[in-house]
């Protein structure tokens, strides 16, 4: 494992799990902003990212609201990519994207604005569980005619018997539910 991201790996295994109708979700600063989110584990978050993709030709950073946001905001200060964030509300602009999104435990509509034809861009997200946020914000970026460099999440979920997600995605480390607590798988 990357021992850069030890504060990372260290605030994790506090993790609280809470049922969310059935689906064991972990509570974690990068997930949900509570219990705080440090400063070094932010830090070592942006560093993972920054080691693992190339930002020097990449125009915006794309994240969908609300926990791809700090971690594009801090990558945005550090690499001086500007950012756009993915919506949860229509602004009627005529290049507006709508994005159907489904997770393990809800579903919303979010609107894709700010992307440009051509534009280089990298999406942000916090977690990857089935891969629906990740896979329709992609689809909504290829409709927008925008080049996809790169795909990032802070965390995957590969929880056993979870079917892996087809697109290739960088992420700093692999976690799962077992016996109740969150585990690191690498
Ligand atoms: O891979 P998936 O199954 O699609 O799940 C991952 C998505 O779920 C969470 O967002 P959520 O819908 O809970 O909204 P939030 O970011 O506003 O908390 C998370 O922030 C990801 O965007």
């Amino acid at each position: 494992m990357d021992a850069n991201l030890e504060p990372l790996v260290r605030s994790l295994r506090a993790a609280p799990i809470v049922d969310r109708d059935g689906y064991e979700y972990f509570v974690h600063g990068v997930t949900d902003g509570i219990p705080p989110m440090e400063p070094d584990v932010l830090d070592a978050i942006v560093d993972g990212l920054r080691e693992r993709i190339d930002f020097a030709d990449v125009d915006t950073i794309v994240a969908p609201e609300a926990m791809g946001i700090h971690h594009a905001t801090a990558l945005s200060l550090e690499t001086g990519v500007p950012f756009v964030i993915v919506r949860k509300r229509s602004y009627g602009f005529p290049a507006e994207v709508a994005i159907h999104q489904e997770t393990g435990y809800g579903e919303s509509e979010f609107f894709l604005n700010g992307v440009d034809p051509g534009d280089r861009v990298v999406v942000v997200d916090d977690v990857l569980s089935s891969g629906n946020t990740i896979e329709a914000i992609c689809e909504a970026l290829e409709a927008a005619d925008a080049e996809l460099v790169d795909v990032a999440v802070v965390l995957r979920r590969v929880d056993k018997d979870r079917p892996e997600f087809s697109r290739a995605v960088t992420h700093l480390l692999d976690v799962g539910v077992e016996d109740g607590e969150l585990v690191i798988v690498d």
